[in-house]
């Protein structure tokens, strides 16, 4: 029998992605432009880091011949290490959307293959006949926002009238999103809950992806903060997921993070929350010692996208990189024979690309372990073969989708 440990870095793209034109993304590389920044001494912050991107330990497991393999060049300033331990390739994505349940679910080895809805850039983003049935429904006198926008500018724009009129604060992305930002103690964190599930339920139709609950603190434009109660309502995945096959084989998955969340709760034996990187690497190393044979913990490291790449924040996303890279020594003391470890990521979120949106791009695969033999990869042609990797290595039947490459 064996264990495996699944880890996302949200939104640690490699560039590359053939399709990127199509999303407005062509040259979009979050990795490569980071380093690139950082070298050029334009990732500096004091007080939290400085100097080209230093990330050893990814490096030594393959990370620079996958950034190469995947957007043609090697990331700026940074060593490349003779020696690699472990598995190493890069993964193009085949579902349709650069959002986070495409990502996740492709992973998982359930690729998105049909058109999610998505809300108009100009004019109103919302149907009006939707946000009349919610109101409505919902007791609440009307809505704000009703546009594109990053979360937190728009908190600070539109919060203290929220907080007066006691209307939610609706907005959305690129993505198949409608989010919901209200105050967590003046309109309550409940009522926030119960008017995204109403949401959820009206939004179906217009094959929504995620409506997501986004509550915050504080009492001014220039005090408010978003808080760890953030809750995603996803529509179901498609297919099973190889979470789905392996709970059917009588296997545990372990969520840590959104990951239950994403999954719209299927196929999840335990979920375990935690808020910031460094708290879900500790979740994730206490999961690693509770998971038996045959199991699964499967993490999601948020900080990186929704701190980081979506706030167009360098020297945030390298230190947060390195931070992260700087932990896996604590991973890897924890491995057993039979162990197997994946890093991998959902889709980009260059932080030096123009807008807030996440960027389509090629995601890395490193797959490593006690006896795992180094090798590349190559470039896979989708996610979904990590998914059926995972599956081969647990020991249950192969999916419809994906080739494993174990
Ligand atoms: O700007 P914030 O609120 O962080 O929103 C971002 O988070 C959403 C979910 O990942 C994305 O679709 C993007 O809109
Ligand atoms: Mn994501
Ligand atoms: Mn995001």
């Amino acid at each position: 029998m064996a264990r495996a440990f699944l880890f996302v870095l949200d939104s640690f793209g490699v560039g590359g992605a053939p399709d990127a034109a199509a999303y407005g993304d062509e040259g979009a590389d979050t990795l490569g432009h980071i380093a690139e920044f950082c070298a050029a001494g334009a990732g500096d912050r004091a007080g939290l880091r400085s100097g080209p991107l230093s990330l050893p330990n990814m490096s030594e497991l393959g990370l620079m011949q996958i950034a190469r393999s995947a957007s043609g060049q090697f990331p700026a300033g940074m060593p490349v290490p003779e020696k690699i331990y472990g598995i190493y390739g890069a993964a193009t994505e085949i579902s349709r959307g650069k959002d986070t349940p495409s990502g996740h679910w492709e992973i998982a080895g359930t690729p998105v293959s049909f058109d999610w809805g998505y809300f108009p850039i100009e004019g109103d983003a919302f149907p009006a006949e939707f946000i009349d049935a919610l109101c409505k429904e919902a007791g609440v006198p009307g809505i704000l926002g009703n546009c594109h926008a990053s979360g937190t500018e728009i908190i600070a724009r539109l919060g203290e009238e929220h907080i007066r009129t006691g209307m939610p604060i609706c907005y959305t992305s690129s993505d198949s999103v409608f989010q919901v930002a209200a105050h967590e103690l003046h309109f309550g964190l409940d009522r926030l809950l119960a008017f995204c599930q109403i949401a959820r339920r009206l939004l179906d139709r217009y094959n929504i992806g995620r409506v997501i609950a986004r509550p915050f603190i504080g009492q001014s434009a220039s005090t408010f903060q978003r808080t760890g109660n953030r809750r995603d309502f996803s529509v179901l995945p498609p297919e099973p997921t190889l979470l789905d096959r392996l709970v059917e084989h009588g296997r545990r998955v372990h969520a840590v993070g959104k990951i239950g969340d994403i999954f719209a709760h299927q196929g999840i034996s335990r979920v375990i929350k935690a808020n910031g990187n460094d708290a879900l690497m500790d979740a994730s190393l206490s999961a690693i010692d509770e998971a038996e044979d045959g199991d699964l913990v499967f993490t999601n490291f948020v900080d990186f996208d929704m701190s980081f790449g979506h706030r167009r924040d360098v020297p945030g996303y390298a230190a947060a990189l390195e931070a992260f890279d700087a932990r896996l020594p604590e991973v890897h003391k924890k491995l057993k024979p039979g162990d197997l470890v994946v890093l991998t990521a959902d889709h980009g979120c260059d932080p030096t690309w123009r807008g807030t949106d996440h960027t389509r791009e090629r995601v890395p695969v490193i797959a490593y372990g006690p006896g795992i033999r180094s090798r590349s990869i190559g470039v896979r042609r989708s996610y979904a073969d990590i998914g059926e990797s995972i599956a081969r290595h647990l020991g249950i039947p192969a999916g419809p989708h994906g080739r494993s490459f174990l």
